[in-house]
């Protein structure tokens, strides 16, 4: 009854019978013979025939003709021809090849885009990129004794009678607040406004909190948001409850105590 389910497909039955027959590099040499034999379907003439078939096919893939094989593994094989170990030479023509590759070594590739870029595409290429080329050293004399230039730092700022009149009351404590249109100079001067209170609370640096009403903004001088800085989450209580908030988070009121000077900058 088993018999029946098996598969009864040809490739089945010739795979199992070539065990009978001991082909030992087949991958199905394990299989029982005695179980072949019994669920073989195919007749003893059609099987032997397949069995020849697929034997002198083993042998021709173990043993390669000679005309299949390339001229170097045909000298390999006939004894008494061992290579000769005479040096080669290069062509002349080719020493001029050998001494620009020198310059270019093949580890490189960043020397073989360079080498390319310069000799044809140039004038495709932005500036910056071909002044990457001189890394690899100085085409010229000239470049051997040039010094490194000295990197240009801008002009300092010197501020306006109305920005140094700003400061000056920032300074004396007062409560200030400054407006502008645009390129006016406001950010320069809240720059310098910071940069003058550090030096005079250097000793507690706490006493300067910096803000700003956006993320962006309190970025651009070096601070963070006013809601932060407050501890009043959204802020969108009254005063009074904002007190309490604030009086609630020990971080919080024990920052704003240490505040000597309150920036905000609303840009
Ligand atoms: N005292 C100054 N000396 C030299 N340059 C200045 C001075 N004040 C402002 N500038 C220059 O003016 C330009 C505009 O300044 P700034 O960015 O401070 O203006 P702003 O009022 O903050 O502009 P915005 O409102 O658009 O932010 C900048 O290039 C800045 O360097």
């Amino acid at each position: 009854m088993q018999l029946d389910r098996q598969p009864r497909s040809g490739l089945a039955t010739v795979k199992r019978d070539f065990t009978s027959n001991n082909i030992t590099n087949t991958p199905h040499a394990s299989v029982p013979p005695a179980a072949a034999t019994k669920r073989s379907t195919l007749s003893d003439s059609l099987r032997k025939a397949i069995q020849d078939g697929v034997a002198s096919r083993e042998v021709d893939k173990a043993s390669p003709t000679l005309s299949s094989l390339t001229a170097s593994q045909k000298r390999s094989l006939s004894p008494g021809t061992a290579p000769s170990t005479k040096k080669r030479q290069l062509p002349s023509s080719w020493s001029d090849f050998e001494s620009s590759s020198a310059r270019f070594p093949r580890g490189s590739s960043q020397s073989s885009v360079y080498f390319r870029s310069r000799s044809s595409t140039s004038s495709a290429l932005p500036l910056d990129m071909l002044s990457h080329g001189h890394q690899e050293g100085p085409e010229s004399p000239s470049d051997l004794s040039s010094e490194p230039k000295p990197t240009q730092r801008p002009a300092g700022i010197s501020l306006s009678d109305e920005q140094k009149n700003i400061l000056e009351l920032v300074m004396q404590g007062k409560n200030i607040f400054y407006t502008g249109s645009a390129g006016t100079g406001k950010s320069v001067l809240l720059r310098e406004i910071i940069k003058t209170l550090r030096k005079k609370y250097v000793k507690s640096p706490d006493a300067v909190a910096v803000t700003a009403s956006t993320g962006i903004a309190a970025c651009n001088i070096g601070g963070v948001t006013v809601h932060s800085f407050a501890g009043i989450g959204l802020g969108v209580e009254n005063a009074g409850k904002l007190v309490e908030k604030i009086m609630k988070n020990r971080k919080a009121s024990s920052r704003w105590r240490r505040t000597q000077l309150l920036i905000i900058d609303e840009s």
